[in-house]
């Protein structure tokens, strides 16, 4: 039988529990096989150098959010060279042919979805699914995306049959809700890169 795989794409700024209960979550309600959390090397609508952590460091919080589980880390787009998203699922489905994935992203990001490179063309290549995520919900069904999205939703009682699909087809689903956000614990704390990126110190001798 083929592979069902969810697609989290990110910043992962770092990568935070919310990433992992929500990945755990969607794995349960859409039956998947693995979850792979894409880490971006840039998203095309944020600001290149404000405050975003070297790759390497996000990256290596992302495997340590993911430990023991069935997400898996990806580098995929900084190895394909890929940045929008449309390239990445055209290059991965390319590479996996076998494979079904279906888009995961947060409630947060429909507002901006229009903005996204072919974003029509990436709805007709694999179903999304919507993540709740705690005080975006409003926004999110109002988004200017959803206009054309819209005919597309999918009962989210029927989330386990998504691989009947075809795409586009949308799904919402309520997840237990997490405040957390990469933002938040950034501000506490500006500097959580460092420990991924620090070089081990020599041992000296006594
Ligand atoms: N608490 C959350 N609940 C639901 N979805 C979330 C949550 N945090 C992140 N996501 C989703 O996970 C994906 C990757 O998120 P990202 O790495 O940007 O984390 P973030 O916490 O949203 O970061 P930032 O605060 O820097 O914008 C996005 O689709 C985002 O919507
Ligand atoms: O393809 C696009 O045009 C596009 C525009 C904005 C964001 N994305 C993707 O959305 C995902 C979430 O990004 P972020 O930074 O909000 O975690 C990540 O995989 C980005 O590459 C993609």
């Amino acid at each position: 039988m083929a592979r069902r795989i969810g697609l989290l794409g990110g910043s992962f700024n770092p990568a935070h529990r919310a990433h992992r209960r929500m990945s755990l979550a969607a794995m349960d309600a859409l039956g998947l096989d693995e979850v792979w959390w894409l880490v971006s090397p840039g998203n095309p609508l944020k600001d290149k150098a404000r405050d975003m952590a070297p790759y390497a460091a996000r990256l290596a919080s992302a495997r340590l959010q993911a430990r023991r589980s069935r997400i898996k880390v990806s580098d995929f787009e900084l190895k394909a060279g890929t940045r929008y998203t449309v390239d990445t699922l055209a290059a991965l489905t390319a590479r996996w042919p076998r494979a079904r994935f279906i888009w995961l992203m947060g409630e947060d990001t429909v507002p901006q979805f229009h903005q996204w490179k072919d974003w029509r063309g990436l709805a007709r290549m694999v179903p999304i699914a919507v993540l709740s995520r705690p005080g975006y919900d409003d926004d999110a069904r109002a988004a200017r995306a959803m206009g054309w999205l819209r005919r597309f939703v999918r009962p989210a009682d029927q989330a386990i049959n998504w691989t009947e699909w075809s795409a586009p087809a949308i799904i919402f689903l309520r997840l237990p809700p997490d405040r957390t956000s990469a933002t938040g614990l950034r501000a506490s704390n500006p500097d959580w890169h460092r420990r991924f990126t620090m070089k081990p110190r020599r041992a000296t001798r006594p």
